[in-house]
């Protein structure tokens, strides 16, 4: 991770007593001094000003460089600024205020803030364990002493990647109180003295180095963190006017500046792009030399600019807030110093295992949830259902009382009575169920339906007994008309008025008949009256009832539509109800999909990692093999070229003796001729050799470039992969909209679900962001192969060049002088042997044509010889016997003649080919001399 130096400034208070003339002026993170020369104004990453607390610069600027030590990055504070303008004070605090939790400085706070973070880490993983040391030493006049052990002299040591401290001793600590201890012992041993500025004066450069390291397991996984936290206290930058000093003061003085003057070029240099690649002399001073790491290399470093507010002091603060400007223009690459060891698949896997047994756990949670919701549920039914149950025994118990009220009223007797007891019971029962008024209503619309019915029903008797009444009066009434009315007779003497008037006188019987008749009369008016009463009575009854009927509809149709709502309600309860199931099972499905797509997904990151931990290991194997190769040809060519190199000088030396002592015969010249031939055709089988290994070299070119093409594959393959799981995402944030809607038990499942993706998806961003620095990293290895692959390659090529150039050089050289010097004393040679051959030569030829003359003879003589034996033996050997043993004879003669002939003819040829591998070897040799 690149970043800038942080660069931060602190003002501290005026020390001027009474008016204060200052010169600095503070604005957030700008500052604006005023100089003789104008005002200037510089921006920095914040300047505290005189009445910020401790904890204030704490927190903002080394409380994160702390946090990130713990995470395994180098980190650097360190303060810079004139003498007394509270560099001590913002990196210790005021002396002997380490305990004090408002003045205690930097130092403390980092120190208390490293093991809070480490104690707080090493809660959260139970797994995690570390262990911090510190060394403390000071820079004075430029030597390094151990503020821990007696003041020691202690040495540097680059190893490349670090910078130790040899001698200085490095104690292991666990708490911060007993750091805190060595801290202060450390300052009380450390060089100061009173100049005119302050009266206790640091007078060399104070480190304080932690190494923290830390180690977290998880499964066969071992994570292995270091890292180092500098806090330094440099020395005031003043100039020696303002310090008035002198003596070994000036001496002192005169090493910090130098020590500063170099931390200045430094950092000028870089701060400055183009020259930051170059030569930084961070040698030329011990504290460049430490801090190196800290300026443009791998660590976290914020600075600290200390100044006076002052005026007398505008020209110091002018400079060192320019030295704080060149420091925000460093770029430093900090990087976690990790190392992983142990089985990084089966770690990955036992992770996944243990993420699978957790989702299985709250699965099963949420299930047992779910079923003791239910339960409960359930259980709730069970007491409404029961208590249903009992209203209904109740009610039953009010029907059975109502139906013998009802009885009893339909009896008849004490009507009134009755009915008051009838209104009672009801009453009761409708208090009773007061939850329930539609039974209220019906039942008081019963008792009135009855009140009508039993009205009527007396109605009916009472009519019954008007009708008798008036059919008794109508039987009086006839017997009366006829009692009246004359007979026929009389009828016909009817028209004879008043007479019969005057002579009709009715009985005391028929007057007793009329009384009753007048009687039943008023009865039946009574009766009439009573009827009408009635009729009123039951017309407003049955208004009444009509009424009672219109309401009891009414509220029936009130009720209704509340038990229709109702009704509606509990059906769309139900069917949320069922809908809700219905999603959970959907979410089962989905937690089951998820479950899959991550397993998959989890299958595809472990296939990943394994693609890229082979594609790793073949690029290393490649890597491996290209530069095993490149250095074995490297080696094979400079041995060879040594060997050739060697043996070139081993002749020519060689020659040189022979040419010197010229003892040695032609044909040994000629065997080292050959020799050198075949050198002459090794190298070309080296030439051949070297293309084919070029051609070598191409191929592996060719299967790097495969192998980018794979990353770049896997590459597009991991955002296919992200946006797999973003749609993923988009698919769970659906699901927990949709759940949102639902019932609570839904909620939680959901909420619980959304926690467990979460973390799987926190997981997977984690593995994606792993596999992205692993493909990165291999990126980055793989592009430093190639580019070492090229380098190697175009030195081995120059080597090559330049070795066969000079190898050429030397030969054409060794050649020409060789061919030179043995043309020459070639040429004598062949006089001289070819004058003594052929003086040898001449005589043995001699010698050999007399043998032969002689020879010849002693054929032609054993010819004739030959022809008189036959004649001898054809007259003399007559039996079969004795010519068949002359004939043996002569055979075993004759052989022994050949074999004495062959051998003449055996030594004949020696001689013949001596005398012509000499006029043979003429031409070979002058090819050779005169051959380019
Ligand atoms: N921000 C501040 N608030 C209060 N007092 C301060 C502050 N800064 C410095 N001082 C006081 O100023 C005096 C000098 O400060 P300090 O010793 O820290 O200076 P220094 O830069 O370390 O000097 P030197 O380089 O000579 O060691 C001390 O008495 C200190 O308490």
């Amino acid at each position: 991770m690149s970043q800038y130096i942080k660069c931060y400034g602190r003002v501290r208070p005026s020390a001027r007593l009474g008016a204060p003339s200052e010169s600095l002026f503070v604005g957030g993170r700008v500052v604006t001094i005023e100089t003789d020369n104008g005002s200037k104004r510089y921006e920095l990453h914040h300047i505290f000003d005189s009445s910020s607390s401790q904890e204030d610069v704490f927190g903002t600027v080394a409380k994160k460089i702390v946090e990130d030590c713990v995470e395994g990055y180098n980190g650097t504070v360190f303060a810079y600024g004139q003498t007394g303008s509270g560099k001590t004070h913002t990196m210790l605090g005021p002396c002997d205020s380490w305990t004090d939790q408002e003045l205690m400085g930097l130092i403390p706070r980092s120190v208390e803030h490293v093991f809070q973070h480490l104690d707080t880490k090493a809660k959260e993983c139970q797994k995690l364990t570390f262990s911090v040391s510190v060394e403390f030493v000071e820079l004075y006049n430029e030597v390094i002493y151990d503020l821990l052990n007696a003041k020691n002299k202690v040495q540097l040591r680059d190893s490349g990647k670090d910078i130790q401290l040899v001698g200085a001793l490095s104690k292991n600590v666990d708490n911060p109180l007993d750091l805190m201890h060595l801290v202060q012992k450390g300052w009380q041993e450390r060089s100061t003295g009173s100049t005119a500025m302050n009266a206790e004066s640091s007078r060399s450069h104070a480190l304080l180095i932690i190494r923290i390291k830390t180690q977290e397991r998880t499964g066969e996984l071992v994570k292995e963190r270091s890292s180092i936290l500098n806090l330094v206290d440099l020395a005031g930058s003043e100039r020696q006017t303002h310090t008035k000093s002198s003596g070994d003061r000036l001496k002192e003085a005169t090493n910090i500046n130098s020590s500063l003057t170099v931390l200045g070029r430094c950092i000028r240099l870089l701060a400055d792009p183009s020259k930051a690649k170059g030569h930084v002399p961070y040698r030329d001073s011990h504290l460049t030399h430490i801090l190196k790491n800290s300026l443009g290399g791998n660590s976290k470093t914020a600075v600290i600019v200390n100044m006076h507010p002052d005026r007398d002091f505008a020209q110091e603060s002018n400079s060192t807030l320019m030295f704080a400007q060149s420091c925000t223009m460093i770029m430093n690459i900090a990087t976690r110093n990790e190392v992983m060891t142990g089985d990084q698949e089966s770690s990955y896997k036992k992770a996944i295992q243990e993420l699978r047994q957790e989702v299985d756990e709250t699965r099963e949670k949420v299930r047992t949830e779910f079923a003791s919701q239910l339960d409960e549920a359930e259980v709730e039914q069970l007491r409404l259902k029961t208590e249903n149950n009992s209203l209904r025994l109740e009610n039953v118990d009010l029907r059975a009382k109502y139906d013998f009220a009802l009885l009893k009223y339909t009896i008849g007797s004490e009507n009134e009575q009755i009915v008051n007891e009838f209104k009672k019971i009801i009453s009761e029962f409708s208090a009773a169920n007061s939850s329930s008024p539609f039974e209220c209503i019906a039942l008081k619309n019963q008792t009135l339906q009855l009140e009508i019915e039993a009205s009527e029903k007396r109605y009916q008797e009472l009519q019954k007994e008007t009708s008798a009444l008036r059919n008794r009066y109508q039987e009086n009434l006839d017997a009366t008309i006829l009692m009246q009315t004359p007979s026929a007779k009389e009828r016909r003497s009817s028209s004879r008025p008043k007479r019969r008037e005057t002579q009709y006188r009715p009985s005391p019987a028929r007057m007793a008949l009329f009384a009753e008749v007048e009687t039943s009369e008023d009865a039946v008016l009574d009766l009439q009256c009573q009827n009408e009463k009635l009729s009123c009575e039951l017309s407003s009854l049955k208004d009444k009832h009509e009424e009672a009927t219109s309401k009891s509809i009414e509220t029936e149709r009130l009720l209704q539509g509340e038990i229709v709502a109702l009704q509606k309600e509990v059906s769309i309860v139900s069917e949320s109800l069922r809908k809700s199931e219905a999603v959970a099972e959907g979410y089962k499905e989905k937690v089951t999909a998820n479950n899959l797509t991550l397993d998959k997904l989890l299958l595809h990151i472990d296939a990943s990692r394994k693609r890229i931990a082979e594609l790793e290991l073949s690029s290393k194997e490649s890597e491996n093999r290209s530069s095993e190769e490149l250095e074995e040809q490297r080696l094979y060519y400079v041995s060879m070229i040594e060997d050739l190199e060697r043996k070139a000088s081993d002749e020519y030396a060689a020659l040189r003796e022979e040419l010197n002592q010229k003892t040695l015969s032609s044909n040994l010249l000629q065997v080292q001729v050959d020799e050198l031939q075949l050198s002459n055709a090794t190298i070309k089988k080296l030439n051949a050799d070297l293309s084919t290994k070029a051609g070598l070299i191409r191929s592996l070119e060719d299967s790097i470039e495969k192998k980018s093409q794979m990353i770049t594959r896997l590459e597009e393959q991991a955002v296919l992969d992200s946006s797999e799981l973003s749609s993923t995402k988009r698919q769970l944030e659906h699901s927990r909209l949709e759940a949102i809607q639902w019932r609570k038990i839904s909620e939680e499942t959901t909420s619980a679900m959304q926690t467990q993706l979460k973390d799987h998806q926190k997981d997977i961003d984690q593995c994606r962001h792993k596999k992205k620095l692993e493909i990165q990293s291999m990126q980055l290895s793989l592009d430093n192969a190639n580019a070492r692959v090229k380098e190697s390659e175009a030195m081995m090529k120059k080597l090559q060049n330049d070795e066969k150039q000079k190898f050429d050089m030397k030969m054409s050289e060794i050649e020409n002088t060789f061919k030179e010097k043995l043309s020459v004393s070639l040429k004598k040679q062949e006089d001289t042997i070819r004058r003594q051959s052929l003086a040898e030569n001449q005589g043995k030829l001699e010698v050999m044509e007399n043998k032969n003359r002689v020879l010849s003879e002693t054929i032609e003589s054993l010819q004739s010889q030959h022809s008189q034996d036959t004649e001898v033996i054809n007259a003399g050997l007559r039996t079969r016997g004795d010519r068949v043993g002359y004939v043996d004879k002569l055979r075993v003669e004759k052989k022994a003649l050949e074999e004495t002939i062959s051998q003449l003819r055996s030594e004949n040829d020696k001689l013949k080919k001596i005398m012509r591998g000499e006029s043979a070897n003429k031409p070979v040799l002058r090819s050779q001399t005169t051959k380019p």
